[in-house]
């Protein structure tokens, strides 16, 4: 983010009462810019009384941007939330696959239904993510933080072009530990915050807990792959995933889930020792959706994640028809399932190109 591409804009800021965004506020202030800022409101479910951590997250957030004399006002995105993210998520789910609601709540929520409702009066969207915007070459591209480990660019590869060309990061250029330095050195009330945890709005659900409020339990056989002998039962196909080595209530493990056969919900598991199985280098993608405007095609040598960890994977990208690609890795990935993002970075991890859904 540079200062020319910011000034003389309209901001909508997206305070949410944790220290990251908190530092926002700081930052575009400082620079003397002032953006207006905007929490968005998303009850845990449909009939349930607006739950207390909210109302705390509501009244840091009025006290922040108090302090820096800056307008706060409250979007209510309740509806949407659980008509699109909510729906997202368990229709991939009752599919058997792993879907991601944090990467599809930037997309529809952040930077869709609140861009519908409020942000659609501002030039930019100003949120706390770890992630960076940078200009090269006359074209805007997301770019990763420099804190590998609260990069949060994977999250944000699937918002469309034009909600990229909307969005800044102020403290994206910054280490986690230096943004609650400077949240303590402003005396910001947030600055002792614990991090969010758990699924994005939701807040302390975890992801089991949040599909089994939405799709309850459907029992059915767990068979050891190798043998085809049942060794037990499962509660849903949906609490687990591919590569998943705990929580399977087993005994005589260690056990790790292969595949999942939907129609006959059944959970094909393997004992003792980490099969081959559980490991892909190689696996196609589709459906991929680059970020920036005028970029369509990926460099022959990349980076990817599947998952929100802190490493990347060296790749080659074959192009294969119909818009995917064949992703042929340098090491063995484990738990790679259908249905997951899969984040493309240039060769250094530092340019976003997108993502894709892993096909097989
Ligand atoms: N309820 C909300 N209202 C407005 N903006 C929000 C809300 N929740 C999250 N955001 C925006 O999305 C960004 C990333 O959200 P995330 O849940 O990853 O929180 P975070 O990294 O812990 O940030 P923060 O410390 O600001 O809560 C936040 O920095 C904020 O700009």
């Amino acid at each position: 983010m540079n200062i020319d591409e910011i000034k003389d804009k309209r901001i909508a800021l997206l305070l949410s009462g944790g220290v990251d965004s908190s530092v926002v506020v700081y930052e575009l202030t400082r620079l003397g810019l002032h953006p207006d800022c905007f929490y968005i409101k998303i009850g845990p479910e449909e009939k349930e009384e607006w739950d207390c951590s909210s109302e705390e997250d509501l009244e840091m957030a009025t006290a922040v941007a108090a302090k820096y004399g800056c307008k706060l006002q409250v979007v209510d995105c309740h509806k949407e939330y659980w008509n699109q993210v909510t729906r997202y998520t368990m229709d991939k789910v009752k599919a058997g696959f792993t879907p991601n609601p944090d990467v599809m709540c930037n997309r529809l929520i952040k930077f869709g239904a609140f861009d519908e409702k409020a942000g659609h009066n501002y030039d930019l969207i100003a949120t706390g993510h770890y992630a960076q915007t940078e200009w090269i070459d006359g074209r805007k591209w997301l770019t990763t933080s420099p804190d590998p480990v609260k990069d949060q660019t994977d999250f944000l590869a699937q918002i469309q072009q034009w909600q990229l060309k909307k969005a800044i990061f102020p403290i994206g250029h910054y280490l986690k530990h230096e943004v609650r330095e400077i949240a303590e050195r402003e005396h910001l009330v947030s600055a002792r915050r614990k991090d969010s945890q758990g699924i994005c709005f939701l807040g302390n659900i975890d992801y089991n807990e949040y599909v089994r409020r939405y799709l309850g339990e459907n029992p059915g056989e767990v068979i050891e792959l190798e043998t085809g002998k049942k060794i037990g039962e499962h509660k849903g196909l949906w609490f687990h995933t591919i590569g998943q080595r705990k929580g399977l209530g087993l005994g005589g493990g260690p056990w790790f889930v292969i595949k999942k056969d939907v129609e006959r919900n059944v959970l094909y598991v393997s004992h003792g020792y980490d099969p081959q199985d559980a490991y892909k280098q190689e696996f196609v993608i589709h459906g991929f959706d680059f970020l920036t405007e005028g970029i369509s095609e990926l460099p022959k040598r990349v980076t990817f994640k599947i998952r929100h960890t802190p490493e990347h994977h060296g790749a080659t990208v074959v192009t294969e028809e119909g818009g995917r690609y064949r992703i042929l890795s340098d090491d063995k990935i484990h738990g790679v399932a259908p249905g997951q993002f899969c984040v493309i970075y240039d060769a250094e991890h530092h340019r976003c190109y997108g993502s894709g859904e892993i096909t097989v």
